[in-house]
């Protein structure tokens, strides 16, 4: 109740373990506190904040102009009403390598496991566009190693995620892969791959953690949960797909309601009062203070 209390130094240590038990972890992209409530209460063990789903919160594209700070607020919102770990998206690092190494330290204290840092030149582009560009493999590890260097929990999850595969083929971005694992990072997020050969060369020759972005209407093919546990992939990411959910579902609504002029068609695909209700923990805060929470609902909500 009012908030969790769990702590981030175990949620780094469950995430930490979690990479080590060989079994494919379901990292969805939260769009916002609540959600992250759901995917906790659906059985999820993980949560992801997407760059890309942040700028599209705030009406923007995801090229750059949302900043560490607004990242950090929403990452802190996030951790304090879930006890699940979160591993975030920090683009470029917002900056130059002092600024990955201060963006570690926000997003430390915003509770979160870890984050991820790209090879990408700023203003960086979604990785499942074309045009983007990469800095020279020494300016990224220099970026790692800023981060390492300022990371105060040696559990907190540093994963490098190497655009290069659009850019500089496949083979230079596993060797960029294997140049980051030596400048210190923890895991890989190898962006952008065509298909199951390309995955499964990154796993034969990159020897830590590796996360598959199978975000939707990208570059790569859609792989499910059980090819992917069989390529030997620790995390499966869906970072926008409830963004992409709910706004689908909005929009519908929005229609529905401007075309027929009340919501009743809509309220079987709603979520209910009592729902939310039980999301948010009502009754728990009642049983601290009675007078929160002093009505019944009528049934059938
Ligand atoms: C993972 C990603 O960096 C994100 O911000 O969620 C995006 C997702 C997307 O735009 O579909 C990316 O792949 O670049
Ligand atoms: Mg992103």
């Amino acid at each position: 109740m009012l908030h969790t209390r769990t702590t981030p130094a175990e949620r780094r240590r469950a995430l930490r373990e979690r990479l080590t038990t060989g079994r494919l972890l379901l990292m969805p992209g939260v769009l916002n506190p609540l959600s992250a409530r759901i995917a906790q209460d659906t059985g999820f063990e993980a949560a992801y904040l997407s760059g890309a789903v942040l700028a599209a919160d705030l009406g923007l594209p995801d090229i750059g102009l949302t900043t560490a700070t607004e990242a950090a607020a929403r990452a802190q919102q996030t951790t304090r009403v879930t006890d699940l770990p979160v591993l975030i998206d920090a683009d470029t690092g917002f900056g130059e390598p002092l600024n990955a190494a201060r963006t570690v330290q926000l997003m430390e204290d915003a509770g979160l496991a870890g984050l991820h840092l790209e090879d990408q030149v700023n203003p960086k582009r979604c990785g499942h566009l074309d045009g983007k560009t990469v800095v020279p493999r020494a300016e990224m590890t220099h970026r790692i190693r800023a981060a390492v260097d300022a990371r105060r929990d040696p559990d907190f999850l540093l994963m490098a995620r190497t655009d290069a595969r659009a850019v500089e083929g496949l083979d230079a971005a596993i060797d960029r892969a294997k140049a980051y694992i030596d400048a210190g990072a923890d895991a890989i997020f190898p962006e952008a791959l065509a298909d199951e050969r390309e995955f499964e060369a990154f796993r034969t020759a990159v020897p830590v953690p590796l996360l598959a972005n199978m975000t939707e209407f990208g570059k790569s093919r859609p792989l499910d949960a059980r090819t992917l546990q069989d390529l030997g992939y620790d995390i499966a990411l869906y970072p926008v797909t409830l963004l992409r959910l709910a706004m689908g579902a909005v929009e519908d609504g929005l229609r529905t309601l401007a075309a027929e002029g009340t919501q009743e068609s809509l309220l079987p695909r709603m979520q209910t009062r009592s729902r939310l209700y039980e999301l948010l923990g009502y009754e728990e805060y009642t049983a601290f203070d009675g007078a929160v929470y002093d009505f019944t609902l009528p049934p059938g909500n």
